[in-house]
């Protein structure tokens, strides 16, 4: 025997009733044997508690009475509701009458909606020739006079159940009423939260079922509720004690009660989806799971109370005075946390009785408010407690880091000693986040990360499609799972919060929209992104000011545009300790070499205690590539530039290489990783563009790129035999100094050198050290380029997902 439980969602008119009939149907004609119970449906319960009030208060609610009869009654004009119609009649006329109501009258009303989803049930089952048969409850569930609450009678109650299954068994199927019973003196009493549930395993119990099957409308328990966590996994398998772990802790399909008599008969529970009942559910039996089940529950409406007080430090009977004076009002406490100090205790009360607790609590210690031992009594009511079920403190850093990382600080946390579960209080506004970042923590589901890209020209754009292409990848090989939910140019934002996808360009243009950096931030904390990289993929000094602002919005940063590191000392010390405040990263391999793995290297050398005592170098890809194409071939300077140009080597204005600004950049970003603190105007350049053409617009400059012909030409015969030119940086002098010697000239060295054979737009990096004396570390490769740079950023974003 089975037996099957519906909610009242799944008896609600259309789909839901229709689809119960079928399911029971199936199983009649599959040969199973089966009882049915059920719950009144829809919104029944709640309605007729609502006419009740509405009677009692003397306000008219004839309207809504008939409105409610004719929901029940809906298409189903076989069915006879008289005697329910007119006993809900009678009673409604009463309250009225009285103006108030008892708990009696009122589990007399409610227990109409039970018996008029069971005859109905009934009925739909008889026209389709099913031997259905309507069981009242309360001929079989005897209980004590509790009503509203009422606690069975086991013996009396399982007789009765016994002898109902005995007369009507074979081929009947009784659908029997849940969650109302009746006193021994006949009076209907109704068995509290969860009643149907109950009713449903206390029959399950009595008749020794072999299952209790639950349908509700989810396909089982989950991990985390699915509505608040995208990626929430339907736990197939768990134990009672592990259930009732949940069920304590807010899952509401689950209630103690109701589990007790399954446990006491090692009945197994499944939970099932009405609308979906092919799906296996979540079955519940007494094995534990060999690793655990853990899961995530949370208690929304609650609030925090905070009593603080330095004379409170180690007097005896503060906490037992707290608990006396809320005992009294009724006013249970969930969570409590007390530091070691004693100076402070911090509790969780249900959010409605917070007001009566702080009162309660003012007129406990009005005397130790008077001497000054109790200072603050507060409440925080916009807070939510997530509880880890099946989490022990011996692997919590995990989550609580992920937590901290994304600006998540629980007010408050506790743990069980012996079983198995943290519980946190965060701030409301935080918990959505907050259950995402631990829940993908706690099963190693792929990390999601959110970018933000900002400018996606050749850079920009190359790696947004890179990172479109190798997305899945990515994540199938390290459970990370890259979403770009923002592309920005200086004009316009993209937002997509589930990631753009190709046609990504087409959508900036067409419904990109204007926008401040605060918009991007508002919606990021308005769909609850967590893990946030900002990606600045710009050649702008004013997008740079956002730096801190990002930092201070949660936001990790990583950079190909070279700006912030070269602004004043003073600016690059305050990104750092902002950066170190708010326990951000900010990567930038990309600010010197592109592609090359040259800032770390230079990172791990220093750090590691290695004296740096000079970087010298070809630091230009694109000047490199003008250099080595136009000593080694017969061409016009301007041609050759022109192609360094369609090659994506130079800056966006091409005019910050030809003048030695960005090498001159690149050079102060390396002297500051050794922490020098130089300026950019200590770096002597070597300006290669004519006094005469240095001022004006880009697009003028570009046009009069032929002037540099003669320039140049003369440069490259003046040279002595078998030389070439090349652009180099120069950071020497006294390194272990407060500033060392940067240097950006245009050289000319034998062809036969080092730097003399660099080739294309290889940029070339000699890094002298006291261990390699002479001998310098030497990473050499290409120096610019769309793709090498895109590349370079890809990895930056990369190693930042790993640190988180
Ligand atoms: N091309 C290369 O080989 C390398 C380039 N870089 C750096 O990469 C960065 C990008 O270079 P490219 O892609 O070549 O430049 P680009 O000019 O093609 O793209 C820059 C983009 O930034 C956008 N932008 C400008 N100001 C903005 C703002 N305030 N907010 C949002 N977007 C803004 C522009 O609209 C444009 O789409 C530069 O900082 C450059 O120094 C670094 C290493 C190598
Ligand atoms: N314009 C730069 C690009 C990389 O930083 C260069 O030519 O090296």
């Amino acid at each position: 025997m089975k037996v099957l439980k519906f909610g009242g969602k799944s008896l609600a008119n259309g789909k839901g009733i229709l689809t119960v009939v079928d399911i029971i149907e199936d199983k009649v004609k599959k040969g199973e044997q089966i009882a049915v119970v059920l719950s009144a449906r829809g919104n029944t319960t709640d309605e007729l508690e609502n006419i009740l009030e509405n009677a009692k208060d003397n306000l008219s609610y004839v309207e809504q009475l008939e409105a409610f009869k004719k929901y029940q009654v809906s298409d189903f004009v076989n069915v006879d509701f008289v005697n329910e119609f007119e006993t809900l009649d009678k009673l409604f006329e009463g309250v009225s009458l009285l103006g108030d109501y008892s708990k009696r009258i009122k589990d007399q009303v409610l227990s109409q909606g039970e018996v008029l989803s069971a005859k109905l049930i009934t009925q739909l089952l008889q026209e389709k020739n099913i031997n259905a048969n309507f069981t009242d409850s309360r001929s079989l569930i005897i209980t004590d006079a509790q009503f509203g609450d009422a606690q069975p009678l086991d013996k009396l109650s399982k007789d009765n159940v016994i002898d109902h299954f005995k007369k009507h068994n074979g081929t009947t199927v009784n659908i029997v009423t849940g969650f109302i019973a009746a006193n021994a003196k006949n009076e209907t009493t109704t068995l509290g939260r969860n009643g149907s549930n109950y009713t449903a395993s206390l029959l399950a119990n009595y008749l020794e079922a072999d299952e209790l099957q639950n349908f509700t409308h989810v396909d089982g328990i989950y991990t985390a509720n699915p509505d608040l966590v995208q990626d929430a996994i339907k736990i197939e398998k768990l134990s009672f004690s592990e259930a009732n772990e949940l069920a304590y802790f807010g899952a509401n399909i689950l209630h103690a009660k109701t589990i007790i008599p399954l446990i006491e008969k090692g009945i197994p529970l499944r939970i099932l989806n009405t609308f979906d009942h092919k799906n296996d559910g979540t079955l519940i039996t007494s094995k534990s799971s060999e690793k655990g089940i853990k899961s995530l529950s949370v208690l929304e409406n609650v609030a925090l109370i905070n009593l603080e007080g330095r004379g409170l430090l180690g007097k005896a009977g503060v906490d037992a005075r707290i608990f006396r004076a809320l005992a009294h009002k009724n006013i249970s406490v969930s969570i409590i946390s007390q530091g070691s100090s004693e100076r402070g205790i911090g509790f969780i009360v249900d959010a409605d009785q917070a007001k009566e607790a702080k009162l309660v609590l003012e007129q406990e210690f009005e005397a130790d408010f008077h001497k000054q031992d109790v200072s603050v009594i507060s409440i925080e009511k916009e807070v939510s407690v997530i509880s880890i079920i099946g989490q022990d403190l011996s692997t919590f850093h995990k989550p609580y880091n992920a937590l901290i990382k994304n600006q998540i600080i629980p007010l408050l946390f506790n743990n069980t000693v012996t079983g198995k579960n943290v519980s946190l209080v965060v701030q409301k506004a935080q918990l959505h986040r907050a259950l995402n970042v631990i829940h993908g923590e706690i099963f190693e589901i792929s990390k999601k990360i959110n970018l933000a890209v900002f400018g996606h020209g050749l850079v920009g754009g190359t790696l947004i499609d890179q990172i479109l292409k190798s997305a899945k990848q990515i994540e199938k090989r390290k459970k990370i799972k890259l979403n770009v939910f923002a592309v920005a140019n200086s004009k316009k934002v993209l937002l997509e919060k589930n990631g753009i996808d190709v046609d990504w360009e087409n959508k900036v243009k067409e419904v990109g929209e204007p926008y401040q950096l605060k918009d991007i931030v508002n919606y990021a904390n308005d769909n609850h992104l967590e893990n946030l990289i900002a990606v600045d993929n710009t050649a702008s000094q004013d997008f740079t000011n956002n730096y801190l602002d990002l930092i201070a919005h949660g936001f990790d940063l990583v950079s190909s545009n070279k700006v912030a590191n070269t602004l004043s000392f003073d600016f690059y010390k305050q990104l750092r300790s902002a950066l170190e405040q708010n326990q951000k990263q900010y990567l930038y391999e990309t600010n010197v070499g592109a592609g090359l793995p040259l800032i770390d290297t230079i990172k791990l050398l220093h750090l590691s205690g290695e004296n740096i005592t000079r970087i010298k170098g070809v630091f230009s890809g694109s000047l490199s590539y003008l250099f080595n194409t136009f000593s080694q071939e017969d061409r016009l300077f301007s041609e050759v530039l022109q192609e360094a140009i369609d090659k994506g080597f130079t800056e966006p204005d091409p005019r910050e290489d030809l003048c030695g600004n960005d090498v001159g950049r690149k050079l102060l970003i390396l002297a500051r990783e050794l922490d020098l603190s130089n300026e950019f105007v200590d770096v002597n350049i070597h300006n290669l563009i004519p006094e005469n053409l240095r001022k004006g617009e880009a697009t003028e400059f570009l046009n009069s790129l032929s002037a540099l012909d003669s320039v140049y030409q003369k440069v490259k015969e003046q040279q002595k035999p078998n030389h070439v030119l090349r652009y180099i940086g120069d950071l020497w002098g006294d390194l272990s100094q407060e500033k060392g010697t940067l240097d950006v000239k245009l050289i000319s060295v034998p062809q036969s050198s080092a730097l003399g054979q660099v080739k294309g737009s290889d940029s070339i990096f000699e890094i002298y050290t006291e261990s390699y004396g002479d001998q310098p570390i030497v990473i050499q490769g290409a120096g610019a380029g769309s793709a090498v740079t895109a590349r370079g950023v890809f990895g930056d974003i990369l190693r930042l997902t790993e640190k988180r």
